[in-house]
């Protein structure tokens, strides 16, 4: 067995010219994406075409940067439970370690396509993860970028697409590409340039006809799964990547969206890129457009090289196909479980019983992992450490163009884009009738039930304010909880492509629920105050609403920071019930006496600040009310008051701010860990 493109191992690649020759699908340049820009082919400078396209070809040229992917031995373990669980202490077997990846090796060049191929569950979606540089835990081995590790650098340059698709549900097609343009290209291209090279992608995908529809997925309806697929390709297409790794891009899709979806691979491939792909099933047609393949099985490879020699190799080592007349990928895919065309025509027979079938089967699969091993691998080893040195050369000559660690847009930009979409995918639920109706109800019915209470009726009173402080502190509680486990595929995915700061996405993620935040409980505080019969005073009332408001924020940073951590919103719910329970109950408003053990409580509940603060705003010290029969009492000394220890009210707002501070910073932090 040949190592596989021995002759392609030199630069530069000129697109189209050096890819098997031999291959039955003929190579159509014509056919390429028209954004598709080659990377050292640069004949075209100059051509014909407006200037902006040229300026805008130029400029994701110099990001182009040829990438010679090796992957060397990688093994990956897990660990596994058991299943048995003891009732008391949850997991009480030891885990099990079992092998995912066992000694995987491999070689793409820029200019080439190499597909995966394996059964289900061989493996590939963990080997394209671990390619991409984003899989968790044991993984040993070595992955090279042109020699270099997964840099941060290296991460704006690779793009990967996964199996399930990330994608906001509310947003259509040209506005979901239209963001990552305007947030993933480089700040040397105007929006307008973006915008164009949004649309550029648009039409080279065929999505054109689709291009104003929402994305849909869960309850939402929206685009067809085959046009999702290429959404989010397209994402990965729109900046050029010098690597794109891909998981299952045509799971799902008719043959000939598929066959469209790799032809474009191919072309991309051909521009100088390196493609790399997991498929599960492939057509002779897709087959063919490979350069090439390597095959799992049950994480061990058992043929890397090129994929038109795919037959040859299995012949000569005794597996030939059934028929003259089949597809590689059906032949090897039977190989990789342990199928041989012998085995095919004994169970035609049924001269095997279950257990001989598995048996025979493990030992084509042992005889197809040690082939490899003894014919393979060596060569493949032998081209791996020959194609090194080439790679510093790569480095060097590239070192002055490669502009490292660098974002591609400016805080400001990455900001104004997250807050413009996050408010566009949003908005039917920040202006959510359902919301505003609950709201305007519980407001009216508060209203009506407290109707114009009096000083006389100080009890009622106090729990007005109570209510206040309680209600607006579960209800941003509540909804902010699920913000961040809601978000976070997105997060992990736009994040470990090295779109935006942390910075800029926490803040403007923030900042865009503010509005409907503050304007509920305005609407609500406006409404209750005065149906409620509070002090009628503007002042007392503004300052009453200032302190909801102040409320409010210190909630929703407490429903972040348990959604941040825990990252999962029924624990967080859980948990966060649990809080306000007991915040309600040491609030100061049900139990006067707290046992001096457990009233230490209160300090950490910020509706127990936010209580004082509103009975401070609403009571002076010259008040009185009727205590009794001809009876007038100071409100100072009404037990409920006075238990409270009203003071200076600077140490219950500072109290709120350090909370208002810390929740935040902790919301932070927990993402920053994700
Ligand atoms: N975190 C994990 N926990 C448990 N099992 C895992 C984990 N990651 C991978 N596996 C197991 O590793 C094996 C390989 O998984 P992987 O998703 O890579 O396979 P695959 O070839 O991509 O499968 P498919 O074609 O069905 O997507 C599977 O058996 C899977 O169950």
């Amino acid at each position: 067995m040949m190592p596989p493109n021995e002759q392609e191992s030199s630069f530069p690649i000129i697109p189209g010219e050096n890819r098997n020759q031999t291959s039955p699908v003929q190579e159509n340049r014509s056919s390429s994406p028209s954004h598709v820009i080659p990377c050292l082919d640069d004949d075209d400078e100059g051509g014909p075409g407006p200037s902006h396209r040229s300026r805008q070809t130029s400029v994701l040229r110099q990001s182009l940067r040829p990438i010679i992917l090796k992957f060397e031995e990688l093994t990956y373990t897990i660990k596994t439970q058991t299943g048995k669980r003891s009732y008391w202490f949850g997991s009480s077997e030891p885990k099990q370690n079992r092998l995912i990846l066992n000694g995987v090796s491999g070689i793409v060049k820029p200019g080439e396509l190499l597909a995966m191929l394996g059964p289900s569950g061989s493996g590939k979606t963990t080997l394209v993860t671990a390619l991409a540089g984003r899989l968790q835990g044991r993984l040993s081995g070595t992955v090279s970028y042109n020699g270099e590790q997964f840099t941060s650098s290296m991460k704006r340059r690779t793009g990967f697409v996964t199996q399930d698709d990330v994608l906001y549900p509310h947003l259509t097609v040209m506005e979901t590409l239209t963001y990552t343009a305007l947030l993933r290209l480089p700040k040397e291209l105007t929006r307008k340039e973006k915008t164009q090279q949004a649309e550029t992608v648009i039409s080279d995908l065929g999505l054109t006809r689709c291009c104003n529809s929402v994305i849909g997925g869960g309850l939402v309806r929206g685009i067809s799964g085959g046009e999702r697929k290429r959404v989010s390709i397209g994402q990965e297409m729109l900046v050029n990547p010098s690597l794109l790794l891909l998981d299952e891009p045509t799971s799902g899709l008719d043959s000939t969206t598929a066959a469209r979806i790799v032809s474009t691979l191919r072309s991309l491939a051909r521009g100088g890129r390196t493609v790399v792909t997991s498929i599960h099933q492939p057509s002779s047609r897709l087959y063919r457009m490979f350069d090439k393949v390597l095959v799992l099985s049950e994480g061990c490879p058992i043929y890397s090289g090129d994929s038109g020699r795919v037959m040859e190799y299995f012949g000569s080592i005794g597996f030939q196909p059934g028929s003259s007349f089949v597809n590689p990928a059906d032949f090897v895919l039977d190989l990789a479980n342990g199928i041989t065309s012998d085995t095919k025509q004994n169970d035609q027979v049924e001269t095997h019983g279950k257990l001989d079938r598995l048996e025979e089967q493990n030992s084509v699969k042992l005889t197809l992992i040690s082939a490899y091993k003894k014919n393979l691998y060596p060569l493949l080893k032998e081209e791996v450490s020959r194609t090194f040195p080439q790679d510093q050369t790569v480095n060097r000559s590239r070192a002055k163009t490669v502009l490292t660690n660098r974002w591609p847009t400016s805080w400001w930009m990455q900001f104004s884009v997250l807050l413009t979409r996050g408010l566009k995918e949003r908005r039917h639920e920040s202006f959510s009738g359902l919301k505003i109706f609950m709201v305007m109800s519980v407001s009216l019915l508060s209203g009506l039930l407290w109707w114009h209470s009096r000083v006389a009726h100080i009890q009622d009173q106090v729990g007005l304010l109570f209510f206040f402080s309680v209600f607006w502190g579960f209800f941003p509680l509540f909804n902010a909880i699920f913000i961040f486990p809601q978000e976070r595929p997105m997060l992990i995915k736009e994040r470990s492509s090295g779109i935006y700061r942390l910075s800029s996405y926490y803040i403007a993620r923030t900042v865009g629920d503010l509005p409907m935040e503050l304007i509920l409980p305005t609407i609500f505080v406006t409404i209750t105050y005065w149906m409620g019969g509070l002090k009628s005073s503007l002042t007392t009332f503004i300052m009453t609403l200032m302190i909801v408001l102040y409320n409010v924020l210190v909630a929703q940073g407490v429903g972040l920071a348990l959604g941040a951590i825990l990252m999962d919103a029924k624990k967080a719910a859980t948990l966060s019930s649990v809080l306000m329970l007991v915040f309600l109950l040491a609030g100061g408003y049900y139990i006067q006496h707290i046992p001096g053990f457990i009233a230490w409580l209160k300090y950490i509940s910020f509706s127990h600040y936010c209580y004082k603060l509103l009975v401070g705003v609403q009571y002076t010290w010259d008040e009185v009310y009727e205590c009794g029969p001809g009876l007038h009492c100071s409100v100072m000394d009404y037990e409920g008051i006075k238990n409270l220890r009203l003071g200076n009210m600077m140490w219950d707002v500072l109290a709120l701010t350090l909370m208002l501070l810390l929740y935040r910073v902790l919301a932070y932090v927990a993402l920053r860990n994700l």
